[in-house]
């Protein structure tokens, strides 16, 4: 069923477990995120970015909108388990509003890059106008290392905790996503991995609200091996252990922003089968290896995160 993603993160959060949201860009993505849920019995939340938006509707952000909620809600409403469609690191007005008019479960207006009163400032609007359509928001506070969409941010900032309790007051934004040291993309740690969990806790203390980990992909060694077997050049990448996510999840993150690990398990999937398979030229051949590698990850991390059998 396609549900509001308030209703995914308010049980997460009453119950103490982590809920995957998935980036995709395309509708084979889509169908390995569906497949792994029904087959897990677990919520899922499907993301998408404002770049996605302009890919799928070739260059129509309004249109790429429109798109992903036509497919989305197809599959959502063919099956049992709880879907919802979310807009992730919304900074532009023309995306969150392409969204919310599309129909977008929730929208992310990512402002951490402002100072404190322009993100509280612009939150508070967005939040305002998302509401009255029943469309849920996210907001981040701090700023993850590397590149975040267009914007580089040389190091992290990671999140003040009073700053965290003042902004949920004001803006009343439903699901925050505290800076505590990761990074987008595949290289997010030089030594060992190190989250800040005192932050995260003191956050959780003082918004109660559900929290939400960016750049949270593991960088899965098994799927890293198998595309670099095949021709890939994935050194030095390093993601978020399982150990330390499910830590996350302990201390109150409930929504947890995956893209990275679906993007590496479907290259690798793709480059064996290509370079196992040079006479073959059907995309739903070639394709194939491809969802069943990203479905495995999505699934591998559902129990990493408790969220089976939670729907
Ligand atoms: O926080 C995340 C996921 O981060 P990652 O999957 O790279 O760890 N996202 O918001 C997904 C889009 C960022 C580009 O990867
Ligand atoms: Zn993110």
């Amino acid at each position: 069923a396609y549900v509001n993603t308030k209703v995914i993160l308010d049980k997460a959060n009453k119950e103490g477990y982590g809920v995957g949201a998935f980036n995709v860009n395309n509708l084979e993505f889509i169908h390995a995120i569906i497949e792994a849920g029904v087959e897990k019995k677990s919520p899922v939340i499907i993301q998408t970015s404002q770049g996605a938006l302009k890919y799928a509707g070739d260059g129509d952000v309004y249109r790429g909108a429109r798109l992903f909620v036509k497919m989305v809600r197809e599959f959502a409403d063919s099956v049992e388990i709880p879907v919802a469609l979310n807009l992730d690191h919304g900074s532009k007005l023309e995306n969150i509003m392409a969204c919310i008019q599309a129909g977008y479960s929730s929208v992310m207006i990512d402002a951490s890059h402002s100072p404190l009163e322009e993100n509280i400032a612009i939150t508070k609007d967005i939040v305002r106008i998302a509401h009255a359509a029943n469309v849920s928001v996210e907001a981040e506070l701090g700023q993850l290392a590397g590149i975040e969409d267009d914007v580089v941010a040389e190091h992290s900032v990671l999140v003040d905790p009073n700053e965290a309790k003042r902004f949920v007051e004001e803006t009343k934004v439903d699901f925050l996503a505290p800076a505590i040291g990761t990074s987008h993309g595949a290289f997010k740690f030089k030594g060992t991995a190190k989250l800040d969990f005192d932050r995260l806790k003191e956050v959780k203390e003082l918004t109660k609200i559900p929290l939400v980990l960016h750049g949270a992909s593991s960088v899965v060694q098994e799927m890293v091996k198998i595309a670099e077997a095949n021709g890939a050049d994935f050194g030095g990448s390093k993601g978020v252990p399982s150990d330390i996510l499910k830590e996350t999840v302990k201390y109150g993150i409930n929504k947890v922003n995956t893209d990275t690990d679906l993007r590496m398990a479907y290259i690798a999937g793709l480059r064996e089968f290509l370079n196992n398979n040079p006479k073959e030229f059907d995309p739903r051949k070639y394709f194939a290896t491809a969802k069943e590698y990203t479905k495995k990850v999505i699934m591998d991390r559902m129990e990493v995160l408790d969220s089976v059998g939670k729907i």
